[in-house]
């Protein structure tokens, strides 16, 4: 539809990425991992990416497409089933937030095909 033509991709990526983060209930994925509590992150996870990073990095034109921010999403989520284990409050929201986020993801594809 013709507002979609007038809708810049910016304004698709922030409506996906505030979805996205609404699936964070706890407030797992909002802030970086704090290397002070956790002195060993780095040592397994050498890419660290947050909700607060992700919507600076779109903010800053990081991403040009819904795939730029899927990779970031996607990042994120690996990150946190590497270094949770499986038995962790953490590691399943991750899971929970993956197959969540899947669903948001395919329809802001769509969107942005729709839109030429
Ligand atoms: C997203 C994630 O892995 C974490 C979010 N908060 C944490 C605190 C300690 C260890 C890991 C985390």
């Amino acid at each position: 539809a013709l507002e979609m033509q007038l809708t810049p991709m910016l304004v698709l990526l922030r409506s996906t990425l505030d979805q996205l983060q609404e699936k964070d209930t706890a407030q797992i994925f909002a802030q970086p991992v704090d290397i002070k509590e956790v002195p060993d992150y780095l040592e397994f996870i050498s890419n660290p990416i947050d909700f607060s990073t992700m919507r600076s990095k779109l903010e800053s034109h990081s991403y040009r497409s819904v795939a730029d921010l899927e990779a970031d999403f996607n990042l994120m989520v690996s990150n946190c089933l590497l270094y949770n284990s499986k038995d962790t409050v953490f590691h399943r929201a991750a899971l929970r937030l993956r197959d969540l986020g899947g669903a948001i993801l395919r329809h802001a594809q769509r969107q942005a095909t729709n839109t030429g």
